[in-house]
């Protein structure tokens, strides 16, 4: 971790940083993109990593999406990338559920979350309900060659702006985890829902898929992130949930799972102190903070109390784009 982190500002100075590194880590939200809107610049420091065949992972704490839908994303705004080089929280918490915690397969887990989480514990076999499906998905007949088309309903019980009535609460036994993640459809249903799981059902684990307080919208505006979602059952329960996401060490052993890389040789690029630079840090890698997302330059004052500082800085990844001409 450095004292002074050196602000990149000149072509020669992207040049030696990117000369120093194999692997380059990249954090999404507020680095590539800002939802559907691509950093400017973004893409093209992207095709020049490749060109120089240095290693692109990409790790994003938002769980809205799974790794394919993730590679959907990527495709649709013309960004090469391949499933087995996204890592989002939504796959680290399912794998972690899976394999570190070996839920057995007739348990359940109760999803506050879209349908990135519910994709992610599908993938891993894991039955769920809340979140968007109706407590099972619907799967039709078998059609065209044994491919199954799973149909995904939104739980009328659980979209509902109505009182929560816990006389006509059927709480499933089999429930032994609660998972939040970022839910824009949030609701007094689905908190009081995921309560009774925690406090009534014996053992009942409670995961964040990350703890962002807010998320990046782009254009220096921000909206309530996972963190602030799930924030509500650790005042109910008076207990910290078990965080995947950056900067926690779930999210770095899925990577490792997958991708050898020396952290020495390896930036982890993104927007956050508080997740991205922190998760890179404790990795052993160096770290490059953007300003197009959370953090601002004032953050890193003294009398800021930053959590950690950066090795550098870059006003926007898109700046780099100049190695490309
Ligand atoms: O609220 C959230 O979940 C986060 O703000 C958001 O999804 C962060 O995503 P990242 O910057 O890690 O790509
Ligand atoms: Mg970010």
């Amino acid at each position: 971790m450095t004292t002074q982190p050196l602000k990149l500002s000149s072509k020669a100075e992207y040049l030696s940083f990117v000369d120093q590194f194999d692997t380059f880590m990249f954090d999404c939200d507020g680095v590539l993109w800002h939802d559907e809107s691509l950093v400017p610049g973004a893409v093209q420091v992207l095709e020049h990593l490749r060109a120089l065949k240095k290693k692109i992972i990409f790790v994003t704490n938002n769980a809205t999406k799974s790794r394919k839908n993730y590679k959907k994303k990527f495709d649709r705004l013309g960004v090469q990338a391949e499933v087995d080089e996204v890592f989002g929280s939504a796959y680290a918490s399912a794998v972690y559920i899976s394999s570190v915690l070996q839920l057995p397969k007739d348990e359940k887990v109760y999803v506050i979350g879209q349908a990135g989480l519910e994709e992610e514990l599908d993938e891993e076999g894991i039955q769920h309900i809340g979140g968007t499906v109706r407590g099972h998905p619907l799967s039709p007949p078998t059609i065209l060659l044994n491919f199954k088309a799973r149909i995904y309903f939104q739980d009328p019980a659980d979209k509902t702006f109505d009182a929560f009535d816990i006389t006509k609460f059927e709480r499933d036994p089999k429930v032994a985890v609660v998972l939040a993640g970022l839910d824009t459809a949030i609701n007094y249903t689905k908190l009081a829902k995921a309560m009774q799981y925690l406090t009534q059902n014996p053992g009942c684990r409670f995961i964040a898929t990350n703890e962002d307080s807010t998320y990046p919208v782009g254009g220096g505006q921000f909206l309530p992130g996972a963190g602030s979602i799930s924030a509500p059952l650790r005042y109910i329960t008076k207990t910290d949930p078990v965080s995947i996401g950056k900067p926690n060490q779930a999210m770095m052993d899925t990577i490792k799972a997958k991708h050898h890389f020396d952290p020495k040789k390896t930036v982890m690029i993104g927007d956050r102190l508080d997740t991205d630079i922190i998760f890179g840090n404790k990795g052993g890698c160096s770290t490059l903070l953007v300003l197009t997302g959370v953090a601002k330059e004032a953050d890193l004052r003294p009398e800021a109390n930053p959590p950690v500082l950066p090795d550098f800085i870059v006003n926007s990844l898109g700046d780099l784009a100049v190695l490309k001409n």
